[in-house]
């Protein structure tokens, strides 16, 4: 034994405390010094931000990387450039990962992916949702083909917890090449305003290969993440905001597959139900917001919306009904009529197979002019990408109930949580006009000799206003449906809130079984 190694317990005892202010606070000091400066806070504080106080048990504060063939490893230090562990959020388990980037700027080498690996593998045996704070410069230079070979485990761990622990990604600083996957793989992604940067490869590399000058804030900031191309769930303010939006997330959710989500105590909604009779105005080209039928519907009026900027057409978002989590998707009328896109197909589509892997019930509201017509919809892929909404709610097994509140036209009808797709209960309000299509294009369609001959007459706005007034009494209501039993009850829209209620509640033991399959093919 060398003469500085320490014999009896007591010296091991002072060693190892020594050690551990080397590896926790002598590290957090450092790291400090470099990221306060920049406005970010450390990968410990960012742990102590999300979750209870003095609940965060550490994994592997003592890991060092291993020397390579590039370098003598002098500079190693404990750790290896993550923090790694379990704690709980209010009072609930939850495995956890925070980059550090001030060690190797955060980057992956062999032993960091080894403390992430054991991190998600434990996760996922004990059935926790994991958090990953995300700081990094991506695979570690001096490690070569090893750290890449852990993001291909890494997004292997995603792939398997998939659908098994929920899995939650924040970025708080870049994200770079390879590393984007993994947020790209879990379930909520959420980045910070002007800090978090996301991209398969910066600015640098852009101009160098395609000769394009552009920011790294436009290639792959928080906005455009959050608006554009939909990677963010949800563009904090900060990075408090960020792990606050986490906390509340968390509290919706069930800790895995095979648990219910937490139960609530009952909150009033935050509007009275009277005000759903007045909300949908008489004009059917007049657009209300949602939101206000949501505020008379859940509970204390709250929605934690996901991508709220992203494909504004449809609201996606977790709230309660008589404490009880549900899966909100929503006709956003004031954004584009409602109507249904490749973005909100797919926003839509994606927030359906979560609530249904997870458990939660969903809560659809309807009022849709249809899928949006046009060159640009149909040369991106609006079939293939439009059918994915079909597919999700036809897939999801959880309890589905579905409000029409005004407009349910042609295909925007049958994917907004329809009975054909397996919805369980299917309400509407006396305003629903359920039809193939809006009363004025339709009349068009149908009555065109008839309106021509109405024009030559020189009475055409008139034939064409009766015309219309008579589709939309015989055609466009919801009793055509409801004597079909499409849809199984029209209710007064004060009611909306206790006939949801009722219907969740008989259904709170669904069970309902698809035919065994390895996995499904869903247009991807
Ligand atoms: C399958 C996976 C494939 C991939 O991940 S490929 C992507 C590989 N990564 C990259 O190309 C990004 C390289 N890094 C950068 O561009 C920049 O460091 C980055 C992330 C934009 C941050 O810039 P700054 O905030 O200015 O910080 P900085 O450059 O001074 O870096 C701070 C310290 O971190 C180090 N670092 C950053 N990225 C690293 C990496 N990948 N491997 C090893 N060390 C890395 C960097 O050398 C610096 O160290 P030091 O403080 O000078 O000792």
């Amino acid at each position: 034994m060398a003469d500085n190694e320490p014999s009896g317990t007591s010296e091991r005892i002072d060693d190892l405390e020594q050690r551990r202010v080397e590896a926790v606070p002598r590290a957090d000091e450092l790291a400090a010094a470099k990221q306060h400066p920049k406005g970010k806070y450390t990968a410990r504080e960012r742990i102590e931000l999300l979750v209870d106080e003095d609940s965060f048990v550490e994994v592997g504060e003592f890991t060092l990387r291993r020397p390579t063939s590039f370098d003598t490893g002098d500079d190693r230090c404990y750790g290896d450039g993550v923090v790694t562990g379990y704690a709980t959020v209010d009072g609930r388990r939850i495995c956890l990962f925070s980059h550090d980037f001030t060690t190797y700027g955060g980057s992956m080498g062999e032993a960091f992916g080894e403390k992430v690996l054991k991190i998600m593998d434990m996760a996922t045996k004990a059935g926790c949702p994991v958090v990953g704070i995300n700081d990094s410069g991506g695979a570690r230079i001096q490690e070569g083909v090893v750290s890449l070979a852990y993001y291909a485990e890494l997004s292997r761990r995603n792939s398997k917890a998939s659908g098994v622990v929920p899995q939650i990604s924040v970025v708080m600083g870049p994200c770079a090449g390879g590393a984007v996957y993994t947020p790209a793989l879990t379930d909520f992604t959420v980045m910070v305003d002007r800090t978090s940067r996301m991209f398969v490869t910066g600015p640098d590399v852009v101009r160098s290969v395609t000769g394009e000058n552009i920011s790294a804030e436009e290639l792959g900031g928080a906005e455009v993440n959050g608006s554009v191309t939909g990677n963010a769930h949800y563009v904090a303010s900060d990075e408090v905001d960020a792990l606050d939006w986490v906390r509340t997330l968390l509290a919706f959710l069930p800790a895995n597959n095979m648990a219910v989500p937490p139960e609530y105590p009952v909150l009033e909604p935050a509007a009275a139900a009277s005000e759903l009779d007045t909300v949908v105005p008489d004009s059917p080209n007049q657009s209300y917001d949602m939101r206000r039928v949501l505020a008379a519907v859940l509970d204390d009026g709250e929605l934690l919306e996901v991508h709220a900027s992203f494909a504004p057409n449809v609201l996606c978002g977790f709230g309660r009904v008589r404490g009880r989590t549900v899966g909100v998707v929503a006709s956003q009328p004031l954004r584009q009529s409602g109507i249904m896109d490749i973005d909100a197909s797919e926003k839509a589509a994606r927030f359906v197979r979560f609530c249904d892997a997870f458990n939660i019930a969903l809560l659809t509201f309807a009022d849709v002019p249809g899928y949006l017509p046009g060159r640009e919809q149909e040369q991106r892929g609006i079939i293939r990408r439009g059918a994915k909404l079909l597919y999700a709610y036809s897939e999801a097994t959880v309890p589905k109930v579905t409000v029409v509140t005004r407009k349910a036209y042609g295909g925007g009808y049958a994917v907004m949580g329809s009975k054909h797709l397996g919805a369980d209960v299917n309400l509407a309000w006396p305003t629903a006009e359920i039809a193939v299509m809006g009363a004025e294009g339709a009349v068009e369609l149908l009555y065109r000799a008839e309106l021509a001959e109405a024009e030559a007459n020189g009475v055409r706005a008139s034939v064409r206003a009766k015309l219309i007034a008579e589709y939309r009494a015989t055609m466009t209501t919801p009793y055509v449906a409801a004597e079909r039993g499409y849809v199984d009850s029209v209710i007064r829209p004060a009611m909306t809130r206790a006939r949801v209620s009722d219907a969740l509640l008989m259904l709170e033991a669904k069970r309902e079984e698809s035919p065994p399959k390895k996995h499904s093919t869903m247009p991807l």
